[in-house]
C-alpha cells in the first residue's frame, strides 16, 4: 500500500471506530457481568510480564476492529522493518536499532559486532573501577561516580539504578546530575571528595547546553582540588557519538565509549549510556537487564497481534485517544523503586508521539500522542487520584504491580498490593448516588442532608485501566518492562502514521535560549514580543 492509501485507510478506520464508539452502550460492570471468562479473554503474558486489560471498554468486536486496523496499517511488516534495521526513521534517514544493543549469543551483524566491542570496553573499565585499580589524581580509588547527562542520557540509567537498589555495590555510589541549574551539580558535589570522584559525560551529541556547562564546572572542581590537566583523564570518561568533541574536552580516546546514530537518545540506556548501571550494580546485572529486554523483543517480533503485549497496549491507547478523546494517560508503578519510571516514560512517549504531521509531512487531522504522567503508588492516592476518580476527564491508567516483596517488610507489601488492586477496582466500580446516600444515612446524616451531600460522595466509576504484573523487580523483569513500553510507543507511532524517532520540536527552544543569552549582553532586538523583552530586562 502506498503512503497515501495508508493515510486514507487511517482516516476511514478512525471513522469506523468512532461509529463503533457511538453505538456502544455497555458499561465496564456490564462487560464483567455478562462474561465470566472476561479476565481470561482479555489478558496475556509474555517475557515474565502479565497484562490484565479486562478493565477496558473493549468487547471482542472492538478488539477485532482495532486489530484489523493494525493489519491494514501493515504493523507486522513495520515491526519486522524496525527489528531488521531498515531505515525506519525516515526523516533522519536511519534505522532505529536499539534492539541490536541487547542481542544475545554471538554477534552476527556489523551493528552487533560494534556493540560487542563496546560491551568489552565497558566491562574492562568497570572491572578497573571495582577492583580499585582505577585511581584518582592523588592515588585514591574511585568511590563516587557522577553521571552528567540529560534527557535520554540521564532518565534511563537514573531510573534503572534506583530500581535495582538491592544490587548496588557497597564500594561505589552513583549520582546523576542533569539540570543547568547549578544547584543540581553543587548539591551533588557538596559531600563528595574530588580525589575519589569520576565523572561520566554522557551526551550522544556532546553539544547539549546543560551537559556542556555541568561538565565544564566539574572539570574546574577537579582542577581546583589539585589535579593537573593531564590527570583529568583519571576523572573523566565520556559516552558519545561525537568523538572529536569529547576529545577536545580532554577525554582520552580509550575512555570514550561509543554510541551510534542508530540509537535514539530515549532508547539508549541499553548502550554505553547504561554505564552507570554497570558501575552501580555490576556487569552481570546489566547483562540480565539486556536479556530481559531481548526476551520482550522476541515476543514483539513473533507473537500474533492479538496476543502481542506492546501492540495491545498501543491499540488500547489509540482507541481511547481517537474515540474517547482522552487527553492524558497515567502510569502508576506500585513500587517505590520505580518512582522515576513515569519520568522515563514521559520522554519515551511524548518525545516520540508529540507530532502533528504524518511520515510524509502531511497534517494528521486526528490527535497524536497525549500527556503521560504519573507517580509511584501509593503516594499518588493521597494527591492526584481524586481527579482520577471524580474529575471530569477520563484518564486511562496503567498500574504496575510487583508480586514478590521488594523489602523485608512483607506485611507492608501485601498492603501495597491491596491498595493497587483497590484503585483499579474503585475506578471500575465507582459509587452510585443511591449507595452514597445510603452510606450517609447509615453514618447518621438526616435524609435531607444525605440527599444534598450524596452528589459530592458519588463516584462515576466505569473508568478504564490496565494492570501489569511483574513477578519480581529484578534486572530481567525490569528489562522486559522497559522494552515492552518502547515497543508500545513504536506501535503507537505506526498506528498514528508518524515517525516516532525524531524530536525536532525541541530545537527551537534551544536556539532561542542561546539568542536570549547572547542578546542580554548586547541590545535586545526591538522586534521581539514585549513580554519576552520585559522578562529579559527583569531577569537577565
Ligand atoms: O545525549 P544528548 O545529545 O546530550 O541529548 C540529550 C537529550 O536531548 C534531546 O535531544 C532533546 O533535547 C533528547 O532527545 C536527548 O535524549
Amino acid at each position: 500500500m502506498t503512503s497515501e492509501t495508508l493515510a486514507l485507510s487511517r482516516a476511514a478506520a478512525i471513522r469506523q471506530l468512532q461509529a463503533h464508539f457511538e453505538e456502544q452502550k455497555w458499561s465496564l460492570r456490564e462487560l464483567f457481568a455478562t462474561d465470566p471468562q472476561r479476565v481470561e479473554n482479555f489478558s496475556c503474558e509474555a517475557a515474565g510480564i502479565y497484562l490484565d486489560f479486562s478493565k477496558n471498554h473493549l468487547r471482542q468486536d472492538t478488539l477485532q476492529l482495532l486489530i484489523d486496523y493494525a493489519e491494514e496499517q501493515n504493523l507486522n511488516s513495520k515491526i519486522s522493518a524496525l527489528l531488521s534495521g531498515a531505515s525506519i526513521n525516515n526523516t533522519e534517514r536511519r534505522p532505529a536499532l536499539h534492539t541490536a544493543l541487547r542481542f544475545q549469543g554471538d554477534a552476527k551483524t556489523e551493528h552487533e559486532r560494534a556493540v560487542a566491542d563496546c560491551r568489552v570496553q565497558m566491562q574492562r573499565f568497570a572491572n578497573k573501577v571495582h577492583s580499585k585499580e582505577w585511581l584518582g589524581f592523588n592515588g585514591k580509588p574511585i568511590r563516587h561516580i557522577v553521571n552528567i547527562g540529560i534527557g535520554g542520557s540521564d532518565l534511563g540509567p537514573r531510573m534503572v539504578v534506583e530500581a535495582l537498589t538491592p544490587w548496588h555495590r557497597d564500594s561505589i555510589h552513583v549520582h546523576f546530575v542533569a539540570n543547568i541549574d547549578g544547584a543540581d551539580l553543587s548539591d551533588t558535589l557538596e559531600d563528595l571528595n574530588p580525589e575519589e570522584t569520576l565523572f561520566i559525560i554522557a551526551s550522544k551529541s556532546f553539544s547539549t547546553l546543560e551537559t556542556r556547562e555541568n561538565a565544564l564546572s566539574a572539570r574546574r572542581w577537579i582542577l581546583a582540588a589539585g589535579s593537573n590537566e593531564k590527570q583529568l583523564a583519571q576523572h573523566f570518561v565520556a559516552v558519545s557519538s561525537n568523538i572529536v568533541a569529547a576529545q577536545d574536552f580532554g577525554i582520552t580516546p580509550e575512555n570514550i565509549f561509543p554510541i551510534w546514530d542508530w540509537v535514539g537518545g530515549r532508547y539508549s540506556l541499553w548502550s554505553a549510556i547504561g554505564l552507570p548501571i554497570i558501575l552501580a550494580c555490576g556487569y552481570s546485572v546489566y547483562k540480565a537487564l539486556l536479556a530481559g529486554a531481548h526476551s520482550m523483543d522476541n515476543h514483539f517480533a513473533q507473537a500474533p497481534l492479538q496476543e502481542n503485549l506492546p501492540v495491545l497496549l498501543a491499540l488500547i491507547q489509540f482507541w481511547y485517544r481517537q474515540c474517547w478523546s482522552t487527553k492524558s494517560q497515567v502510569v502508576l508503578p506500585y513500587a517505590q523503586r520505580l518512582s522515576k519510571f513515569p519520568a522515563w516514560m514521559q520522554q519515551l512517549d511524548m518525545e516520540s508521539l508529540g507530532k502533528s504531521v504524518d511520515r510524509d509531512g502531511k497534517p494528521l487531522g486526528y490527535p497524536s500522542g497525549g500527556v503521560v504522567w504519573g507517580a509511584e503508588g501509593t503516594n499518588g492516592q493521597h494527591s492526584f487520584h481524586q481527579l482520577l476518580h471524580q474529575g471530569t476527564d477520563l484518564i486511562p491508567a496503567d498500574f504496575i504491580a510487583i508480586k514478590q516483596p521488594t523489602s523485608e517488610l512483607h506485611e507492608q507489601h501485601r498492603w501495597l498490593l491491596a491498595c493497587c488492586i483497590s484503585q483499579s477496582q474503585a475506578l471500575l466500580r465507582g459509587k452510585s448516588l443511591h449507595d452514597a446516600r445510603q452510606e450517609l444515612e447509615e453514618a447518621g446524616y438526616t435524609h435531607r442532608e444525605a440527599h444534598s451531600l450524596a452528589p459530592h460522595k458519588a463516584i462515576p466509576g466505569n473508568r478504564p485501566s490496565n494492570t501489569l504484573i511483574l513477578e519480581k523487580l529484578d534486572p530481567h523483569h525490569l528489562g522486559a518492562l522497559l522494552a515492552l513500553y518502547e515497543h508500545k510507543v513504536f506501535s503507537s507511532g505506526c498506528l498514528l502514521g508518524i515517525n516516532p524517532f525524531d524530536q525536532w520540536g525541541v530545537e527551537l527552544g534551544k536556539q532561542l535560549s542561546s539568542q536570549i543569552y547572547q542578546s542580554a549582553e548586547a541590545a535586545i532586538p526591538e522586534n521581539w514580543d514585549s513580554s519576552t523583552r520585559s522578562l529579559m530586562e527583569k531577569l537577565l
